[in-house]
């Protein structure tokens, strides 16, 4: 009973969100207490109980303007391993408003976008880093496209994500439901990154990436995964 009434508290709290984000169009960020959160809560779990050592480390992930990708270098900087890109075989719109509206039909269909290539030799990999911005306080369907496209058996999968002041949304929960077969999904990490509405793509950048940088040292110290 308790379980399903957090539940329904968590699903109010993105409902709420994605509406505040909708009418607000971005023009106010208001997470306030800190510029980044590490996730946790009932979208993540894992204690990180594995060593990270010696694992072979893939980094996924999907950018726009750039802001996750600097997360992805942060992560590659700490435990080493390959980067990949999602990318859509149709490139996207250009324009912010059409990305906005694109997005908000794909999700609302559950369109799949066909992407541009895939990982090769995806089943040697022993751990899966998988990074997305929010958009619609969920995943861009190009990542559900991606989850779609693997098998995770016998991997474990580290979910990352920058927003621009909304939260993580749905992000991790869809990544804890598409990663099939996964053999653990461990604790999240979520940072604010930029807000195009306002004009400010790249946030991840000079003293704020110093600062993400620790910020991500010691999250995947906390999960047991900082060593190569
Ligand atoms: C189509 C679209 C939808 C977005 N929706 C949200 C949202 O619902 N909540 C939020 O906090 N930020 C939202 N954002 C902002 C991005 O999550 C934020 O700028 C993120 O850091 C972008 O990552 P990137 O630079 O890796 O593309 C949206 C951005 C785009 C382009």
């Amino acid at each position: 009973m308790k379980k399903i009434l957090l539940a329904v508290i968590a699903a109010a709290i993105v409902i709420v969100a994605g509406v505040v984000w909708a009418m607000n169009g971005l023009r106010t960020a208001p997470q306030t207490s800190s510029s980044s959160s590490q996730m946790s809560t009932s979208s993540t779990s894992g204690s990180g109980s594995g060593t990270g050592s010696n694992q072979k480390t893939l980094i996924v992930y999907y950018s726009r303007t750039g802001n996750t990708r600097a997360v992805a270098e942060l992560i590659q900087n700490q435990v080493g391993g390959d980067l990949f890109q999602i990318e859509t075989k149709v490139p996207r719109p250009k324009n912010y408003r059409a990305e906005v509206n694109q997005n908000e039909q794909e999700q609302s269909d559950n369109t799949l976008p066909v992407l541009k290539s895939k990982v090769p030799n995806f089943a040697s990999y022993d751990r899966v880093f998988i990074g997305s911005p929010t958009w619609n306080m969920a995943l861009p369907q190009a990542v559900v496209t991606f989850l779609d496209s693997y098998n995770f058996s016998g991997k474990t999968v580290i979910p990352f994500n920058t927003n621009g002041g909304y939260g993580v949304g749905s992000v991790f929960t869809q990544i804890r439901s598409g990663a099939k077969n996964a053999d653990r999904v461990l604790q999240g990490f979520s940072v604010e990154g930029g807000q195009e509405t306002n004009g400010i793509l790249l946030a991840i950048k000079g003293n704020r990436r110093v600062q993400v940088s620790k910020e991500v040292d010691s999250w995947l110290s906390r999960i047991g995964q900082n060593r190569k």
